[in-house]
């Protein structure tokens, strides 16, 4: 049997927690191939961002027409898209229908350049795609607003699915420890509110990524839209669980997509 191909479009991150890393890694754990498109070289570490490479926007395009032109992609996702010339060219071939069951994790703390131009840029990518995965601040910056309570996070995700995408879920990894991991789904014209136990861990880096490529992952599978994201959901709080005790660097690290933690082999 041959494994699945899904293509994700984002940034490298040095640290491997999160990004291309991430979503490769997530990929794997999946039993699928990823392929990959390096928008940006993100030099970073567990503690902070140093700096963001955008690639020109050619090296961008000419990656996808390299991976579409031979590959099986049965699925895409796109994390970091650096400027709103990379995300343009992005929505184009979307536009062509070549990037099939497209999962949009928009990534605008990113952004280099106006950030006004990149979330201009996204609004023509939003109606080609599958599922969008904001968090609640990506949600903000999309909509202009202050999207805080889940009752926002319904009335957002209602109004960023009228920009064109199938389904949205706005994410809400960040609220108050204690809670539960509240995520809010958009789907068939009704807000649902998707609750899981809240995992206690500093290391929560990649989790929005690892979501999003699970996405896409279970969507290339032929999951529904609803199907794939609670399947998602539950894959990411385990990959939380099992790097709760990791100590890999001294800031959020990564998470275990591949639930070595739990194998007893070391
Ligand atoms: N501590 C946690 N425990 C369980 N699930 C979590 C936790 N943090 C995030 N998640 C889940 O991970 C997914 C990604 O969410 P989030 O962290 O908001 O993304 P981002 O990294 O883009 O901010 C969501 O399904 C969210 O509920
Ligand atoms: C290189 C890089 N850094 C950060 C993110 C955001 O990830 P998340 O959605 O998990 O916060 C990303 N997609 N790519």
């Amino acid at each position: 049997m041959q494994p699945t191909v899904v293509l994700t479009i984002g940034a490298s991150d040095s640290s491997g927690g999160s990004g291309l890393q991430a979503d490769l890694r997530t990929l794997a754990a999946l039993r699928m191939h990823g392929a990959s498109v390096v928008t940006a070289v993100v030099s970073r570490n567990t503690r902070d961002v140093a700096d963001l490479y955008p690639q020109p926007t050619n090296v961008v395009t000419a990656q996808l027409t390299s991976v579409l032109d031979d590959l099986p992609v049965a699925a895409v996702k796109t994390g970091i898209l650096p400027t709103p010339e990379t995300a343009v060219a992005i929505a184009a071939r979307a536009r062509n229908g070549a990037l099939p069951n497209l999962v949009v994790d928009p990534v605008l703390t990113a952004a280099t350049g106006s950030r006004r131009g990149l979330i201009a840029a996204y609004e023509r990518l939003l109606p080609h795609a599958s599922v969008l995965t904001p968090n609640r601040e990506e949600a903000s910056a999309l909509l202009g607003w202050d999207v805080v309570t889940p009752e926002d996070m319904a009335a957002a995700a209602s109004q960023l699915s009228a920009r064109g995408p199938r389904c949205v879920v706005i994410t809400g990894g960040d609220f108050a420890a204690g809670a539960d991991a509240i995520d809010v789904l958009w789907a068939d014209g009704e807000a649902r509110v998707l609750h899981s136990p809240r995992i206690s861990s500093r290391n929560t880096d990649g989790s929005g990524a690892t979501f999003a490529t699970a996405v896409a992952a279970r969507l290339a599978a032929a999951d529904d839209a609803d199907a794939a994201v609670a399947w998602a959901k539950g894959f990411v709080g385990r990959a939380i669980g099992d790097a709760a005790e990791w100590r890999l660097g001294n800031g959020p690290g990564p998470i275990d997509q591949f639930g070595w933690s739990s194998l007893t082999l070391r």
